[in-house]
């Protein structure tokens, strides 16, 4: 969501528009009043943008926290023409993602999910029914599960390497890892749905970026539903329709390819173990097949499928590596201990392995502290209301969207000790952890509408991470001391660093005297 002070430019034009519409069809319609006295609480609104000012001029999770702090744990807001609720307390989030999970396990329809794919829905706009729970199900038993995950493996360990012989490549100069980083963990993900690398790598992965884009803009039709017009107005049905077709010819293309090696390999011996594996066959064997029961997967769930787990994944894995080498830059103690705990694991055999990664716990509670104060979803993805409903004493009616402050309930003084600290060492000391029972720390969400990738996401962020680590020392380009690094913030559709993170790799003996040299 964004909020910045552009927001108005749209606003304007959109209150115009409005009222050119209400006038010329002579019938001023009203907002509709809240149906109840009993709604949660929250601040002034204004006819027709509703609350939509008060998330002006700062990162919306940081504002809800603001508002939460004068209205309460639960606040309902009015964007435009939706009502928005907002729970920053673990109480109030365990009631919304699991008391009343079931109420609240609908996504908001938005726009974007309506052109992209043809209405087609992949897992994370997938509305709450029997497609839903089919592709739930088959994540959890084969596309995300642990056994699947880690037979990735090689593939995650060869595009670490890549990445850092195309770190020691620069040595000497500047390296922009926010630009960096994407390629690599792309590539892995790239290998993992398709099986192998992709002849149009660059270019479908340039479609991605600008679908990301599109739809982390401020869609102004989502607010005010009833002005559809506003979608062909701000030019966003054209934009969203432009990148569609160029993604779809991509996919198409990649799917179609995928067949011809599957049929020249019928026969042979050996087919390819990569392309077996890989997440589209599953797929096409599920689709060919028939193996969903109550549902139908078509070729365009297939390819809206496989999209989400790029956009659901590469984002977040990259942010939350960037996020974790700056803090790890900003605290030197931290940067020796893990670069200490790998060493001692590997014992001289200096090329880092995923196994390896299991007996690395300091290296894993430095992912835990970054998710904690740096979630790449600080506020998870909206939920929409199912039936009219109670959270706490207040009415939450049907259609309501239903916001968890995930940031916020991570960095509660009430929950934890000094929460602004990058403190690795407090998950030695305490069982809390992000597998969704514990609302204080919920990076990965809760309940059925929880992340489904979060075991590969983890698997790629600590190998890479570790090997970013264990093979160089870092400084900064300006010649400042890494401890000064910023840690300001930008929030689109993730959480991320406002400046890309430019360093100098200073290659250590770890690296020099590796096999990787070799
Ligand atoms: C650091 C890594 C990641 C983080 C922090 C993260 C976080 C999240 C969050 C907060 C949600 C919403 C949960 C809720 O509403 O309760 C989500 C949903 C989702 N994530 Fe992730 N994610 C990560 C990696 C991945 C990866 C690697 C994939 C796929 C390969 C993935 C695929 C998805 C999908 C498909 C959904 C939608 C689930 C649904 O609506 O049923 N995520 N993720």
């Amino acid at each position: 969501m964004e909020t910045s002070s552009s927001l108005f430019l749209p606003i304007i034009i959109a209150f115009f528009l409005f009222l050119v519409k209400a006038l010329l069809s002579k019938n001023l319609t009203r907002t509709r009043k809240p149906s109840s006295d009993d709604l949660p609480p929250g601040p002034w609104k204004l006819p027709f943008i509703g609350s939509l000012h008060h998330l002006v001029g700062g990162n919306s999770h940081r504002r809800f926290r603001q508002l939460a702090e004068t209205h309460g744990p639960i606040l309902h807001l009015k964007l435009g023409e939706v009502d928005l609720v907002v729970v920053s307390s673990p109480e109030l989030a365990r009631e919304v993602a699991k008391t009343r999970d079931l109420c609240f396990a609908a996504r908001p329809q938005l726009t974007a999910g309506n052109i992209l794919f043809n209405g087609h829905h992949g897992i994370a706009t997938a509305p709450h029914g029997h497609y839903w729970s089919e592709i739930r199900k088959l994540c959890a038993t084969e596309l995300l599960s642990a056994k699947r995950v880690k037979s990735f493996a090689p593939i995650r360990e060869e595009e670490a390497q890549n990445l850092i012989m195309a770190i020691l490549r620069k040595t000497g100069s500047p390296v922009n890892l926010s630009e960096m980083l994407p390629y690599y963990t792309n590539a892995a993900t790239v290998r993992a749905a398709f099986g192998r690398e992709m002849e149009e790598k660059e270019r479908f992965l340039a479609m991605m970026k600008e679908m990301m884009r599109v739809c982390s803009g401020f869609a102004l039709v989502d607010l005010f539903p009833s002005l559809s017009f506003l979608g062909a107005a701000t030019g966003l049905r054209r934009r969203m329709k432009k990148v569609w077709k160029e993604m779809d010819e991509v996919l198409e293309k990649v799917l179609g390819e995928e067949g011809d090696r599957r049929r020249e390999a019928a026969g042979e011996e050996d087919i390819d173990e990569g392309v077996e594996n890989s997440l589209v066959r599953i797929l096409k064997r599920v689709k060919e097949n028939g193996e969903f029961v109550k549902a139908t997967l078509t070729r365009d769930n297939i390819k809206a499928i496989i999209v989400d787990m790029f956009a659901g994944g590469t984002d977040t894995t990259t942010i939350t590596i960037i996020w974790a080498l700056t803090e790890v830059l900003r605290h030197p103690k931290i940067m020796h201990k893990v670069q200490e705990e790998i060493s001692k694991v590997l014992k001289g055999n200096d090329i880092i392995k995923d196994h390896d990664i299991q007996k690395m716990p300091y290296l894993k509670n430095v992912v835990k502290e970054t998710l904690r104060m740096h979630p790449p979803g600080p506020l998870l993805l909206p939920r929409v209301c199912r039936e009219t409903t109670r959270i706490s004493k207040y009415v939450i009616p049907v259609g309501t969207r239903v916001i968890i402050n995930a940031w916020a309930l991570a960095t509660d003084p009430k929950s934890w000790d000094d929460p602004e600290s990058f403190r690795p060492e407090r998950f030695e000391e305490s069982e809390v952890d992000f597998k969704g029972t514990d609302f204080e720390y919920i990076p990965f969400g809760a309940g059925r509408r929880m992340c489904p990738g979060m075991l590969f996401g983890l698997a790629g962020i600590e190998l890479w991470l570790g090997h970013l680590l264990y093979y160089f020392d870092w400084k900064i380009a300006d010649g400042r001391n890494p401890v000064e690094l910023d840690v300001e913030e930008e929030f689109g559709l993730t959480l991320n660093r406002k400046k890309d993170l430019c360093l100098i790799a200073v290659p250590r003996a770890t690296l020099l005297e590796s096999p990787l040299m070799q």
